[in-house]
């Protein structure tokens, strides 16, 4: 490992970052990172070292370069196949949700993302407009019959965080392979497939909260084998990715016959990504189009990455509106000027309510932070010259394979020295207001000049989608239900493992009063 050490070094030497004493002896800076809320330590050292530093990794790992300068970060994104995700995740990655997207590397994530693309264009996106509205209707209803069953007159108190991830669950189910998970119903009796997706995530945000969830990524990256010992805790696959297979296996199956029945008579299928996926399998489009586990994988993943995001963007955008009564009357006052039916172009001329969706993408990104190694030497340019810890400007970073980069786009989304000093305030108002976002030069590359849904040939292929449905549920919950939020409740974030609201000690609560409008 010393050895190691000294070989990754480069110009990263002579980057400022913390002193030593914020270090711990086996868990390096990265303890620090963890204790504080998600993204907080990163955003304090920005503030002070600028957007390029250097912190010590756990585990006597080489110094892990913390980016956040826009140029580096675009260097480092449109080279995905030299800067790629750390390979010691690869099969956890792969157990928990399959081979797919997020897991491909290299040739195969050129070919499964060249098919996958055509599921989320523009087009696609609005071809799946009243499957969204309608599951937002769902949970308006849901919430609605709960209020009204409720005695009490200041309202309900619920775990929102419950309510919107069943709802973007139903949506990435009907959209991703025509199943509707009816997770927004009842049913006595045996426990559903909604519900035993959402126990096992709630198990996994709960565990992130743990000092295990911290430590046991270190030990994938620093004792790679360990993911490939023959222990059945490491090897069993996820209960999300083995439940939406199953079910994704029957519907191809019958996709399949109906998109044969089609083509026979050269009609068109429903258009659902599933079928648009089978439209790219081998078996349409002969060698190199997607192999059956390609497509089952890909839907798995989508299902697990697709929904809890979202969701959590909604669950903090909904905070924010809880706690400011009268940003939500405004919001309220936009969509229900519109009407009752808000079309997909409706709804993407709502002005406001585009300004709140863009901030809570950009303070309350629910993914906040990325990590990639160089597979090979390289320079990385800088937007500016950084200040070294020797005195000494340095115009360009050189590092050596096998460097560790943290790029934190929460902070990225928010710093005060781009955005102004409330830049970590959440004020819809920046979107709508002449000079009130920065120049498109002094941001990233990304959806709106941020950095939420990362950049180039990896950036988040369902953006389209996420972007849409965010703010048809917004739109759907801000018209119908009151929301505020309860007096004396502490949230603090943490990623576990995507963002997440905890309070007292629990992962996913985020209590929040609801009543009629
Ligand atoms: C607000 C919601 C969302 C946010 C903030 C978000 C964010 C991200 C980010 C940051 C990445 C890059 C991760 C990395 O490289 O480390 C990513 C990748 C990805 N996202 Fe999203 N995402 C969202 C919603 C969705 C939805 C709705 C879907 C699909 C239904 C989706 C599917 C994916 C996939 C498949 C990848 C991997 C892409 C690749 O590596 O080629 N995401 N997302």
């Amino acid at each position: 490992l010393r050895r190691n050490r000294e070989k990754v070094n480069g110009d990263v030497a002579r980057l400022p970052g913390p002193i030593q004493s914020l270090a711990n002896w086996i868990w390096g800076h990265e303890l620090i990172v963890n204790q504080l809320q998600a993204m907080e330590m990163y955003a304090s050292w920005t503030d002070i070292f600028g957007p390029v530093f250097k912190i010590t990794g756990a585990m006597l790992h080489p110094d892990i370069v913390v980016l956040s300068d826009n140029t580096a970060v675009a260097h480092v994104f449109s080279r995905p196949y030299t800067y790629v995700k750390s390979p010691a995740f690869r099969p956890p990655v792969s157990n928990l949700m399959g081979e797919g997207l997020v897991w491909a590397e290299g040739e195969t994530h050129m070919r499964q993302r060249k098919y996958m693309a055509s599921a989320f264009t523009q087009e696609a996106v609005k071809g799946m407009a009243s499957d969204i509205s309608e599951c937002a209707e769902k949970l308006v209803g849901k919430m609605t019959n709960q209020i009204l069953s409720s005695s009490s007159k200041d309202g309900l108190k619920i775990n929102v965080v419950d309510y919107t991830s069943s709802c973007t669950l139903d949506i990435i189910g009907r959209v991703g392979f025509g199943h509707d998970f009816k997770s927004q119903t009842t049913f006595a009796g045996k426990e559903t497939d909604d519900e035993i997706i959402r126990r096992d995530w709630k198990g996994h945000v709960q565990m992130g909260t743990t000092f295990l969830a911290f430590v046991a990524p270190i030990l994938f990256r620093t004792f790679p084998f360990i993911a490939k010992l023959p222990i059945a805790q490491m090897q069993t696959q996820g209960i999300i990715k083995v439940t939406v297979q199953k079910l994704a296996k029957r519907l191809m199956d019958r996709e399949k016959a109906t998109a044969e029945f089609l083509e026979k008579r050269g009609g068109k299928d429903k258009g659902n990504i599933l079928s648009i996926l089978l439209r790219a399998s081998k078996e349409y489009i002969g060698e190199g189009g997607l192999t059956e586990k390609d497509i089952l994988d890909n839907i798995s993943t989508l299902a697990l990455v697709g929904h809890e995001t979202t969701a959590g963007c909604i669950n903090f955008t909904l905070l924010e509106l809880a706690r400011n009564p009268a940003m939500q009357r405004r919001l309220r006052e936009e969509i229900t000027n519109e009407g009752n039916n808000l079309s997909y172009d409706d709804i993407q001329k709502l002005p406001y309510l585009d300004a709140v969706i863009k901030e809570g993408l950009r303070v309350w990104p629910a993914s906040p932070q990325t990590e990639r190694i160089v597979l090979q030497d390289d320079v990385i340019p800088l937007s500016r010259p950084i200040k070294g810890a020797d005195g000494k400007m340095i115009e360009s970073i050189a590092v050596k394979e096998g460097q560790v980069f943290h790029i934190p786009m929460m902070v990225m989304n928010t710093n005060p020295n781009v955005w102004g000093p409330d830049g970590r305030a959440f004020n819809p108002d920046r979107w709508l207001t002449s000079g009130g976002v920065p120049k498109p030069s002094e941001l990233p590359h990304g959806w709106s000049g941020l950095a939420t849904f990362c950049d180039g040939p990896r950036n988040c292929i369902g953006w389209r989608l996420a972007v849409f449905e965010y703010k048809v549920i917004i739109a759907h919950l801000v018209r119908s239900i009151e929301f505020s939020s309860v007096p004396g409740t502490i949230v603090h974030r943490k990623i576990s493992p995507t963002l997440q609201p905890v309070t007292d000690g629990e992962g996913g609560l985020l209590p929040v009063q609801i009543k009629l409008v």
